[in-house]
């Protein structure tokens, strides 16, 4: 497709989207605003962007499709200058933020003036902040929730969709309460529960400094997401409220009942209690890319000698396969430890499974 896209907030979301729409609409303009001038002038030295708009005017007035990807407050700020300005008869609106009914009710300014908004959501990223962290990649196989109110006519859709096709995402259509309280459930939630295990080990650390020594390993990807920019954080919390506050008290019922079964040392109903969640965590599925994105991580068990990580890295590297990250698990009491690699990709994984079978006895597997 020819035309001008205009990306508002050029930081992992942005910055992603916009190499997702150059890759698969060559011809078209990429021209980017972004409020911190450092994240424009490398969106435009990494060629994220084609130009920098000086503006939100400026970029906006000229757009056939205009992506906003800010924090979610600044989102219905930008919804409201955009209301203000000529734009294009035919633009198409859309943000990425990570809550819809807010910002849903906000763009109502908009279709009073005939402009069409289609609030989206591309339901991967990371814990990483900015441009630099953008790649094209992110959103390949992840759901895409898009939220268009009743009167948005389908074509429109169809080009929106046409126009984010090479996110390679699979695109879900949801209402805004719908969409909030699902991704409450699985991914804001979660967040704050993250934030709080962490501020628990913080607490013990100030009388037991071997807290941050141990929390090493699993506890530290248990809450990999509290790492995540605590502005962006802040903004979905005040505008999914209402869910999570529905949520947090539905938990502290369960954190009364699990405190009833430890004091009357109810065996079976502590053991029912780790079943059941048990089985319907084994149950998800694992191939398909949630909103909290997998790790593609390959669990190799190794023998427990020096040298075993450059062994297997020098075979990935004789294959092209790139690794993210590579940590020992834990150093069991046997001879053999647990390699763990992760991948960008699933075919990274499984090119890589496929390599050490090849070069090695180890034994592989994608589950510990
Ligand atoms: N990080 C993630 O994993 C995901 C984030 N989202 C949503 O995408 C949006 C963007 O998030 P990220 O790209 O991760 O954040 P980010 O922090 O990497 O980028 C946000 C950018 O917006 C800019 N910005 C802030 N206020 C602005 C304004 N008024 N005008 C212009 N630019 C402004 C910031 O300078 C920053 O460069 C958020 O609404 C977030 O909820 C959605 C899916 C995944
Ligand atoms: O892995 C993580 O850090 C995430 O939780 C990614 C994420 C963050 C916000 C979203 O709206 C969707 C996905």
């Amino acid at each position: 497709m020819k035309g001008h896209v205009f990306v508002i907030g050029l930081g992992l979301i942005g910055g992603s989207l916009a190499l997702c729409i150059k890759q698969k609409h060559p011809d078209s303009t990429i021209i980017g605003y972004d409020i911190n001038d450092e994240q424009c002038k490398l969106a435009k030295m990494l060629g994220v962007i084609d130009e920098i708009a000086d503006t939100i005017e400026a970029g906006a007035v000229q757009a056939d499709l205009i992506v906003i990807s800010t924090p979610v407050k600044e989102t219905e700020h930008i919804l409201e200058l955009l209301n203000e300005l000529p734009l294009k008869n035919n633009v198409i609106v859309t943000d990425a933020g990570s809550t819809k009914e807010e910002i849903v009710k906000k763009a109502l300014c908009l279709k009073e003036k005939r402009i069409t908004f289609i609030g989206g959501h591309p339901m991967a990223g990371s814990h990483k902040s900015g441009v630099t962290a953008a790649k094209s990649i992110l959103f390949e196989n992840a759901f895409y929730l898009l939220t268009p109110q009743e009167h948005i006519e389908k074509d429109k859709i169809d080009i929106l969709k046409e126009w984010l096709s090479g996110t390679k995402a699979k695109f879900l259509i949801l209402s805004p309460e719908e969409h909030d309280y699902l991704t409450g459930v699985i991914s804001h939630f979660p967040h704050v529960i993250a934030a709080s295990l962490v501020h628990q080990a913080e607490q013990t650390s100030q009388d037991q400094n071997l807290v941050t020594r141990l929390a090493a390993g699993g506890f530290r990807d248990i809450t990999r997401i509290a790492s995540s920019s605590p502005e962006m954080w802040r903004d979905i919390s005040l505008h999914n409220k209402k869910v999570l506050l529905t949520l947090l008290e539905r938990w502290q019922t369960e954190m009364e009942k699990v405190v009833t079964m430890l004091k009357e040392e109810n065996g079976e109903e502590i053991y029912n209690y780790f079943f059941d969640a048990k089985q319907f965590r084994d149950e998800l599925p694992i191939r398909e890319k949630g909103a909290i994105p997998a790790f593609y991580d390959l669990f190799v068990d190794v023998p427990d000698y020096p040298g075993v990580i450059s062994e297997i890295t020098g075979y990935l590297a004789e294959e092209n396969i790139s690794i993210t990250n590579i940590r020992i698990l834990e150093t069991r009491e046997t001879i053999y430890g647990v390699l763990v690699i992760s991948f960008q990709t699933e075919e990274d994984r499984e090119r890589a499974a496929q390599c050490i079978k090849h070069y090695t006895d180890y034994e592989t597997s994608i589950g510990p």
